[in-house]
């Protein structure tokens, strides 16, 4: 086992989260327990778990949207509750399952992308760059959403919304990528398409670092380097994906036996 670095130390330039004996506590209840985790900028990382692990609570917890109750969090070299949280949020991209609900129906696919600009939801009087409109139309090409560019974001079926939302999450150029299920409610097409290019992104040096949050191992795409798997609140293990993705800790993460394959880049699971 790696040793933990002490709660005070100073946080390297290559380090992008430090999450330092960090717990959630709501009502009584620990949503997360003394966790430590760490994500360098060259990493691609899977967070999984079952249901009510955790996960989304860590993905705040990166994201800045969250202060963890006991321990540290350092996101891109600072420390929650010691910067401003206004200019650290455009530096992390994030798409979930939330903020996708709150886009605007009746604005089109490019306006929810442009729009992350200024960090909001509908176009109004904001004015944009020429480059935040070309920045716009080459995400939307690289997702493969160019042809449905001036559709309306309401019309688009689930898979396309994923797509716009990785696009706009991208839009400021953030330096961490954040995910939150990004497959969940996608048909096996939609699913192997955004595993594609998840993979795309995840080749590409160019990239954020990135974090994806997962229940389902067939949902990891290539090029994933680690994971980090979540039970209880709790680490049940962490580190390089090879190394991590055992039958024996999914096992213990799901809490039903379970053998894993790994084939092609890609990793399936079922019942041991
Ligand atoms: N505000 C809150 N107050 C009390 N409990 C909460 C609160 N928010 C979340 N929880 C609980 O904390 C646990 C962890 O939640 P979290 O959403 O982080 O899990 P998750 O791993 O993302 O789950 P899922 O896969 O179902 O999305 C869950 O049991 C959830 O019910």
């Amino acid at each position: 086992m790696p040793q933990e670095p002490p709660l005070d130390a100073p946080v390297d330039d290559d380090t992008v989260i430090a999450v330092r004996n960090a717990t959630v506590t709501r009502g009584g209840n620990h949503l997360i327990h003394n966790l430590s985790w760490q994500v360098e900028l060259d990493e691609r990382w899977v967070v999984l778990g079952p249901n009510g692990a955790g996960k989304t609570t860590l993905l705040n917890l990166a994201a800045a949207r969250l202060h963890p109750t006991r321990g540290r969090v350092y996101v891109l070299g600072e420390r929650l509750g010691r910067v401003d949280i206004n200019e650290l949020r455009p530096r992390i991209g994030l798409a979930t399952v939330a903020l996708h609900d709150r886009m605007p129906p009746d604005e089109t696919v490019h306006n929810i992308v442009l729009t992350a600009a200024w960090s909001v939801l509908g176009r109004f009087r904001e004015s944009y760059d020429p480059i935040d409109e070309s920045r716009a139309t080459a995400l939307l090409e690289q997702l493969g959403m160019g042809p449905l560019a001036s559709r309306l974001y309401g019309t688009l079926s689930e898979g396309e919304r994923k797509r716009v939302q990785i696009a706009r999450a991208l839009m400021t150029d953030p330096e961490l990528l954040l995910l939150d299920e990004p497959a969940a409610g996608l048909d096996l097409g939609g699913r192997e398409d955004l595993v594609r290019r998840l993979a795309e992104l995840a080749a590409d040096p160019d990239s954020p670092a990135l974090v994806l949050v997962t229940h389902h191992v067939e949902e990891i795409p290539p090029g994933f380097s680690h994971g980090l798997l979540l039970r209880d609140g709790e680490v049940v293990a962490q580190g390089l994906l090879r190394d991590v993705l055992t039958g024996e800790n999914l096992t213990a993460t799901f809490g039903v036996p379970l053998r894993v394959d790994h084939a092609d880049g890609r990793w399936s699971a079922r019942a041991a």
